[in-house]
């Protein structure tokens, strides 16, 4: 048998088992058409690396032709290449030439390309020095053309889109077509069609066989679903460089009330992670080292601009992480007896606002800074309830009831195991989810809850600290974010910023747990009107200078927490007790001249 009759039987078996045939080209066998084809569809393959050539060659053949048939046509095509340099260099931008600097080049090349094509027409191509200027000229021109990053992005889009349906057999989403791709800052976009049955689902779980064979970087694909939601579409992003590489700083404050959604930081494609906190109670998850602590400071710088809630936190760590905002919180507490004497007077603030709520028919409690929310800012959950297991029922009956008389909880935490997380409801209750990196894809589904990591939902390749995956009511597909960075000098200045502003709790909460101190006297609590700082208070202002006495020093003649002096003297200064004499400087109104 011929060698040829033994590669087309070979190429034959390999249709059948579904194989393409490999196509080999020796000496010995002649396949003309084929080796045609191959060069054909190189020189289309590579047809935008190849274009100044082909526009050399157009050249040189035009100049040919129109030489012998028509070389009077000199004066009309010189003056038809200046009419139109002149349009792309003022109108570049209606046919997609941007920026000022594509505009000039594309006006450059017209021109230069319309000025040779005149010579040729009128001289012959021959004429020298008209083929070096030809072939200089053109090398020249060609390298800022070969140069273009935007170009560069657009063949490669349009090469790896061409190649979807390969890519889409291999990884198990066959039928899957692109419907349009664009490329952009960060690399490219692309909508797809879904075959029948296909769903987003099934992309997602093959997102690392597609980065594989489009061959990025691992973590460098995200799917996510059409802004039109249709269940059979899906956008594709793949990025070049990471819009999440450096650390983003914080802004501010995003909300000044408690009813906004609070901004953690922006998504991959610069739009904000918002989240209402209202109502809802929150969990916070993610292995040492990910940036639980920066997410809280997030928060925290929010919420402290917030006059309509009143702050409590746990930190068991001895208040290191917290400590910072101290001027902030209404009650910190430190160590496990304070944190269960807290958990239980939140409890006693709740029940007294759902009986207020009942007793003036009204369903739920609106915050306002008379009337603030009740937010409880747990880190390190899980210390918690190792270290005061008895709190475990103020936990659930807050999770549980705490949402209409806006009595929430923000717990943070590495791994929130049931036992972590106490034997209760409080996990299934958290209707805003924060994970940060895991370490195991497990850990996925306990953050986010059963069935996120088959979603999607990949919190174990977040590669940096700070990056984020957030689940809410308004955010059910998984994109990433990266929490604003708060820097210590940024925390202090901040905190120090919004302890005037911060309210008091509401009468009907204060009254509720007077009456539960003076019925179970035995429960530590950290009083909040301490009879002797109150004093202390009165006579330090009457015995202030003119110009008053500073906060700080206020703060440690009576021992109170910066908050609680900040809100007496706000209640003073109304009361017309006490008069602010400068920034952060008060004394007493009708104190000795
Ligand atoms: N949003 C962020 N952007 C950039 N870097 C960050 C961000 N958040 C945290 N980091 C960096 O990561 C380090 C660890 O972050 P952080 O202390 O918040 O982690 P953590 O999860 O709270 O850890 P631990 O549980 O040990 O307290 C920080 O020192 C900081 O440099």
């Amino acid at each position: 048998m011929s060698r040829t009759r033994q590669m087309r039987r070979h190429a034959h078996k390999m249709r059948r088992h579904g194989l393409q045939p490999v196509v080999i080209i020796d000496r010995d066998d002649k396949f003309p058409d084929v080796a045609a084809v191959l060069v054909a569809r190189a020189l289309w393959r590579y047809r935008s690396e190849l274009a100044p050539v082909y526009l050399v060659a157009v050249l040189a053949i035009s100049g040919a032709v129109l030489h012998v048939v028509h070389p009077e046509w000199w004066p009309w095509l010189l003056g038809a290449a200046t009419v139109a340099a002149w349009a792309l260099a003022i109108f570049g931008e209606r046919v997609g030439l941007v920026r000022r600097i594509e505009r000039l080049y594309a006006a450059a090349v017209t021109m230069s390309g319309g000025a040779w094509l005149t010579a040729a027409t009128a001289l012959g191509v021959t004429f020298q020095p008209l083929p070096q200027i030809l072939v200089c000229g053109g090398s020249v021109l060609a390298v800022p053309w070969w140069a273009h990053r935007r170009r560069r992005a657009k063949v490669r889009v349009d090469r790896q889109i061409a190649a979807w349906p390969e890519i889409a057999q291999a990884v198990g989403l066959p039928g899957s077509r692109a419907q349009s791709a664009v490329a952009d800052v960060w690399g490219w976009r692309a909508r797809f069609a879904l075959a029948r049955g296909q769903t987003i689902q099934d992309v997602m779980a093959k997102i690392p066989a597609i980065e594989s064979a489009l061959g990025t970087f691992r973590g460098a694909v995200r799917v996510s679903p059409t802004r039109d939601e249709k269940a059979n579409r899906f956008e594709l992003r793949v990025l070049d460089t990471d819009p999440h590489a450096d650390a983003i700083p914080w802004p501010g404050p995003s909300v000044s009330s408690i009813t906004e959604p609070i901004d953690l930081g922006p998504f991959e494609d610069a739009t904000s992670a918002r989240v209402l906190l209202l109502r809802r109670h929150g969990l916070i998850g993610g292995v040492a080292g990910s940036g639980k602590s920066g997410g809280i400071n997030v928060l925290m710088g929010n919420l402290s601009a917030c006059r309509d809630v009143v702050i409590w936190a746990i930190d068991l760590k001895r208040g290191m992480e917290l400590q910072p905002w101290a001027s902030c919180i209404d009650r910190l507490a430190t160590t496990p007896e304070q944190a269960q004497a807290m958990l239980r007077d939140a409890v006693t603030v709740l029940e007294a606002r759902a009986e207020w709520l009942t007793a003036n028919g009204r369903r739920i409690w609106d915050p306002t800074p008379e009337l603030p929310a009740l937010i409880i800012v747990v880190d390190e959950y899980a210390e918690l309830a190792d270290d005061a297991p008895d709190a475990a029922g103020d936990t659930d009956s807050i999770a549980r009831r705490g949402r209409a008389v806006a009595v929430t909880l923000v717990a943070a935490t590495q791994r929130p195991t049931q036992k972590a997380m106490g034997k209760g409801a409080v996990r299934s209750q958290m209707d805003v989810r924060v994970s940060f990196r895991v370490r195991e894809r497990k850990d996925v589904d306990l953050i986010l809850g059963q069935g996120m990591l088959n979603a999607g939902w990949h919190a174990h390749t977040l590669n940096a600290p700070g990056k984020f995956l957030l689940s809410a009511p308004e955010h059910d597909t998984p994109r990433r974010g990266r929490a604003y960075l708060l820097t210590d000098a940024t925390v202090a200045e901040t905190a120090e910023r919004h302890a005037s502003i911060r309210p008091a709790l509401d009468e009907v909460s204060r009254r509720a747990l007077d009456e539960a101190r003076q019925t179970a006297p035995s429960v530590p609590v950290t009083p909040s009107r301490d009879d002797r700082a109150e004093t202390a208070l009165t006579e330090a202002l009457q015995g202030a200078p003119d110009e008053g006495l500073p906060v700080a020093h206020l703060m440690m003649l009576t021992q109170m927490s910066r908050p609680t002096l900040y809100r007496r003297l706000a209640e003073l200064v109304k009361a017309g007790h006490a008069v602010q004499v400068g920034r952060g400087r008060y004394k007493a109104a009708d104190h000795a001249r």
